[in-house]
């Protein structure tokens, strides 16, 4: 199984050995990984498997009970280790879109000027630029998430964790989304660790897919699997290789299998 990526940038995130839950209930445990810059992991497994207990470990809001995760700290000024975007966008409705991302931008000892200019670039580059003096309620839901990823894109984060962002929009603005995601990764340099438990999506986005799954008998969930997307990224769904990830990922997510039924 494939922990690291490929390449050889030092990793923004390793985890070795980490245990996860709450009180006497273990939720995840013996997990490993490691992360590099600008690489894009989808974490994907079935309902309450710990998705987003991981994430919330992998950005330091949780204590493992046992094992490491070390997150690299901010490289740049005015900058932040990690940002998050969740499934709601949690954008505050009495203050406009460009006031919203520029409250994120608070506590980088930026000036009020320079905190409002910087607040215009992730607004370009989610295509927002002209809606930045209009009110939260008066954006479609597309429109707010991307301000929710525009917000995260701001502090310039070492790590963005995204957490099924895109699950309440509707199919037509998710497609456009997972896009424009395609799109706004090569013009940044955070790693994108992305929660969904979409597979089609996870394959259409992601470099690798980590698979969460119980064996079974009550047990922990762990890293059942870590599938490399060795597909190019343009038109990704068209490709030949594409059904064969989706079905592999399928196979392994869900329900337990006996160790001879694993795919090799
Ligand atoms: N604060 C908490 N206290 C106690 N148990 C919790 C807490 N947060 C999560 N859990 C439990 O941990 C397990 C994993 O929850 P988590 O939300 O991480 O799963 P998930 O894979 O993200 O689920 P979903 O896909 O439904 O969002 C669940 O059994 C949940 O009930």
């Amino acid at each position: 199984m494939n922990v690291s990526s490929s390449t050889h940038d030092a990793p923004v995130l390793t985890v070795r050995g980490v245990r996860l839950g709450f009180a006497n209930d273990v939720v995840l445990d013996d997990i490993d990984l490691e992360v590099v810059p600008r690489e894009f992991v989808a974490i994907v497994g079935a309902s309450g498997v710990g998705k987003s207990t991981l994430l919330r470990a992998f950005a330091g809001l949780l204590t493992p009970q046992r094992g490491d995760v070390q997150l690299s700290t901010a490289d740049a000024p005015a900058s932040r280790a990690w940002s998050m975007v969740f499934q709601a966008p949690r954008l505050f409705p009495w203050r406009r879109v460009r006031a919203n991302i520029e409250l994120g931008l608070e506590g980088l000892g930026l000036s009020r000027s320079e905190r409002r200019a910087r607040a215009l670039e992730p607004l370009a580059l989610v295509g927002l630029e002209e809606l930045a003096e209009r009110w939260p309620r008066t954006l479609s839901g597309g429109q707010q998430q991307r301000v929710g990823i525009a917000r995260a894109l701001a502090v310039k984060p070492r790590v963005l964790f995204m957490d099924e962002p895109f699950s309440a929009l509707d199919a037509l603005t998710r497609q456009r989304l997972q896009s424009e995601l395609t799109e706004l990764r090569q013009r940044s340099d955070a790693a994108i660790i992305f929660v969904t438990h979409d597979i089609e999506e996870a394959v259409l986005l992601a470099d690798r897919v980590v698979v969460l799954a119980t064996p079974g008998n009550g047990e922990p969930a762990r890293v059942r699997d870590i599938v490399a997307i060795d597909l190019p990224l343009a038109q990704r769904r068209e490709q030949s290789g594409f059904r064969d990830h989706v079905q592999r990922l399928e196979r392994h997510i869900g329900v337990a299998t006996t160790p001879e039924e694993e795919t090799p």
